[in-house]
């Protein structure tokens, strides 16, 4: 019997499909020795500010956290939120300058920082995790002694100069964030730290720095940190000198090179290959997906720095 046209363009809309269906099943695929590789891996993800303007890309970024942690993995989410620290500033009418990559922090804007970070940021990372389940849980460096520091400065042309209210951490004490992940949910933190050396004062701490922190403490296999841009760059702004990874002394030398928002995130990332974590990687949070990209492919997404001698191994 002669086909009728009709099933003749079935039977090639079918073959189209077995094509897309079989692409889909070689992605799966592809991600099984990621998968058994990382299979209850802690991996510790520091979402900046700048990659978090855009609902799409928020809306993402949960599905990559809920696919990580139904993949059995297990995500600890660390939040920044610069740009929507100043927004709240200007919204108030105030102003904070920056300073070596950290906010000079008044008790005025330490105040707004909180708010901003613990009770808005926070609030909707867990709002859109939540989504996809019952999974996520917030708490700030505050709850739980989670997080200890103390008063810094920042060294600019070699003279040290004050910041005010900022912080680096001192003590990490991770016993609510492994409550939450042994209940099998997903701690986002806002980082946010009670001062050590005077009793009732908080202290603004860069994500990246108390991210870093966190990976240590937990022992985590990776950091991955989601930035506004491709990765980290040896000669910025050099487009053509993207790093694909870096060891840990190479990139203490770069550090006189970077500026501004690279800083705290390239020692974060020092601070934690040599504390114990074997990768971190500076990761475009701009592009749909990149966590999981960087987790589950091969593809060199991204920098990753790694300790003296990892590149060997
Ligand atoms: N060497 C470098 N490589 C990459 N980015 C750099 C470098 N030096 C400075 N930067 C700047 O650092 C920015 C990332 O920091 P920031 O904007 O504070 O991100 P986040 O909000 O994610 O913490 C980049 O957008 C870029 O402008
Ligand atoms: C001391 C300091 O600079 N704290 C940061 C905390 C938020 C943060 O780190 O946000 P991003 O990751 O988006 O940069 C700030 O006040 O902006």
């Amino acid at each position: 019997m002669t086909p009728q046209p009709h099933q003749n363009l079935r039977g090639l809309i079918d073959a189209a499909a077995i094509r897309v269906a079989a692409g889909k099943a070689t992605t799966l695929v592809e991600a099984l020795p990621w998968l058994e590789r990382f299979r209850g891996a802690l991996v510790v993800v520091k979402y900046g500010g700048n990659a978090m303007v855009d609902d799409g890309l928020k809306k993402a970024f949960a599905q990559d956290i809920a696919f990580l942690r139904y993949a059995g993995l297990r995500p600890v989410v660390v939040h920044g939120g610069g740009p929507q620290i100043k927004a709240m500033l200007e919204r108030l009418g105030m102003r904070s300058e920056f300073k070596g990559g950290l906010r000079v922090t008044t008790p005025e804007v330490m105040d707004v920082v909180r708010m901003v970070l613990t009770g808005q940021v926070g609030r909707e990372l867990v709002g859109l995790l939540n989504q996809h389940g019952p999974i996520a849980v917030g708490l700030s460096g505050e709850d739980a002694g989670l997080l200890g520091a103390r008063r810094r400065g920042t060294e600019i042309d070699g003279e040290l100069v004050d910041l005010g209210l900022v912080g680096d951490v001192e003590s990490v004490n991770p016993s609510a964030v492994l409550d939450i992940l042994a209940a099998g949910r997903v701690p986002v933190v806002s980082t946010v730290a009670p001062d050590l050396d005077v009793e009732g004062r908080v202290l603004n701490v860069n994500a990246d720095t108390a991210a870093a922190a966190l990976a240590v403490a937990l022992k985590a296999e990776k950091l991955v940190v989601l930035t506004d841009v491709e990765g980290i760059y040896a000669d910025w702004p050099d487009r053509s000198s993207l790093l694909s990874s870096i060891e840990a002394s190479a990139a203490r030398e770069l550090l006189a090179r970077v500026d501004e928002g690279m800083v705290p995130k390239l020692e974060a990332c020092i601070r934690a290959v040599e504390g114990g974590v074997p990768q971190a990687h500076v990761v475009d949070g701009r592009q749909a997906h990149s966590l999981l990209l960087e987790v589950f492919t091969d593809e060199g997404i991204g920098t990753m720095v790694l300790p003296d001698g990892g590149s060997d191994s």
